[in-house]
């Protein structure tokens, strides 16, 4: 039975929210969890597009296609902010972060922050990671039990340092703890015990925070006064119109934030590019051909354009899981999201990872298939959304692109792979998307002329 969420205002028209009682304060958490689709199914069944549940305490509006989450997106009427949507799952550990700004200040510091992600800076980080990525790449060992996940972890996770920080110290052995912190961060967040008890995710994702913090405070002062390319240079010497700077918590902030959204989104996509091709070796194949084809420098952006099946690749792979499968938005005051009312102060949760699965616009959805991103046009603008929309779209989706790029483009030059696990890889949705298991593959080194399919061809 229906139990709506609110009673809609006299002659409005609008509908209530329908939705359904649940398990008291988790509420339907934990399914979450383990399989968002399975629940979202269950809740499209029973009570159509827009429902509401409970998790972690408080009601939440699930907003299911693509014309809601155009909606909650584009934000036309200006009813739904990031700010207090984010802070309840991330907010003490990503205070100060750009998704969780609304309005002028968002305006300001994004106008700010944007000068850090020009074509010009892009190309300064490439030129950093390209050789970075392909050194890191090369010293994979071949391994018939190689773990994807926490390998790519590593990478990316020295990606940042190098692209974001502009490295550390020789002697400075801290990386491993700066990695642990930013895993207790983003765990944190969807801790069910949200208090700080000892032995807690909540208390460990503080104390990352914490740990986070000193360590940038104590590069800053270098970075303010240097010449470097990295972010962190960038960002301590950027000055608006009117000659202003970041304040030094604003950097701090920022950096971890930044530093955040561009590791473990890159990590899972890159981790679910491998998976994917391990289990269809033609794909894997054709990417190797254009790899190949273009030699090992993809620094120039011309050059990238030609590994169209790589891209299509990591395009299906974003589909058929988006590192960020819900976008968290709160209502600013009484509105309506597709005909229904939603009063102010509510949670919003916006599901791209619904929209990717969603039959109506992507025929057979389970099946992994790069060939649908072709070059033919998006079946609906909001069909497939895992940068987001609207004015919070993602700051770094050139950066990743071109960071994933390389990753794939080095393995495919140096090794092969399968995937022995027959089984669909396990995703746990505690935080942003990871595999349970590591992702278990077998890597092997590319014996380059014997490995490789023969060319085809009249005279193959
Ligand atoms: C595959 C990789 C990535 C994916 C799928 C991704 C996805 C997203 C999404 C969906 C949003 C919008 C959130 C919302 O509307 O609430 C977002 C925001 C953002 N992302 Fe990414 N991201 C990725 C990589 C990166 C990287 C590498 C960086 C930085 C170098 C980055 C920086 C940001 C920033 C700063 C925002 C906030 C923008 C704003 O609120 O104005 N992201 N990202």
């Amino acid at each position: 039975m229906a139990h709506p969420l609110a009673t809609p205002p006299a002659g409005s028209g609008l509908f209530p929210v329908p939705g359904g009682r649940s398990v008291p304060w988790i509420g339907t958490t934990l399914r979450y969890i383990r399989d968002p689709l399975a629940l979202w199914r269950e809740q499209y069944e029973a009570y159509g597009p827009v429902s509401w549940t409970v998790m972690a305490g408080r009601p939440v509006v699930t907003v299911l296609g693509a014309e809601g989450c155009e909606q909650i997106l584009t934000n036309h009427d200006k009813a739904f902010g990031n700010k207090d949507g984010w802070r309840p799952l991330i907010g003490p550990f990503f205070d100060g972060g750009l998704m969780l700004m609304d309005g002028g200040e968002h305006r300001k510091n994004r106008r700010l922050l944007q000068q850090a992600f020009t074509k010009e800076r892009l190309a300064d980080y490439t030129a950093t990671m390209h050789p970075l990525i392909e050194r890191a790449v090369r010293e994979w060992q071949p391994d018939s039990d190689f773990r994807v996940y926490p390998a790519t972890k590593n990478l990316t996770l020295g990606l940042a340092t190098e692209v974001f920080m502009g490295g550390v110290d020789p002697d400075d052995d801290r990386l491993d703890r700066v990695n642990a912190a930013f895993v207790d961060c983003v765990q944190a967040a969807t801790a069910i015990v949200r208090l700080n008890v000892p032995g807690g995710r909540w208390r460990r994702g503080l104390r990352g925070r914490r740990y986070l913090e000193s360590f940038l405070r104590d590069y800053l002062p270098r970075r303010r006064v240097g010449s470097g390319t990295d972010l962190f240079s960038v960002l301590a010497r950027l000055e608006d119109e009117n000659g202003e700077r970041f304040s030094d918590d604003a950097i701090v902030d920022h950096m971890i934030f930044l530093l955040m959204a561009a590791h473990d989104t890159s990590t899972i996509t890159v981790s679910t590019m491998i998976d994917q091709l391990g289990r269809h070796p033609e794909w894997q194949e054709r990417c190797r051909e254009q790899s190949f084809a273009v030699g090992e420098d993809v620094t120039d952006p011309e050059v990238r354009l030609q590994l169209t099946d790589l891209s299509a690749v990591m395009k299906e792979s974003l589909r058929i899981l988006a590192p960020l499968p819900t976008m968290a938005r709160w209502t600013l005051r009484d509105t309506e999201i597709q005909g229904h009312f939603v009063p102010a102060d509510t949670m919003i949760a916006a599901t791209p990872h619904w929209t990717h699965h969603d039959a109506t616009w992507w025929p057979d959805p389970e099946t992994w298939d790069p060939s649908r991103f072709d070059g033919r046009p998006l079946p609906h603008k909001y069909a497939w959304q895992p940068f987001g929309g609207g004015v919070h779209t993602c700051l770094g989706q050139f950066f990743s692109v071109v960071e994933i790029t390389m990753v794939l483009h080095h393995l495919l030059r140096n090794f092969t792979w399968t995937v022995p696990n027959p089984a669909a890889t396990p995703i746990d949705f505690t935080s942003l998307p990871y595999p349970r298991d590591g992702q278990p593959i077998e890597l092997r080194r590319l014996e380059r002329f014997s490995d490789r399919a023969a060319p085809v061809g009249p005279s193959a």
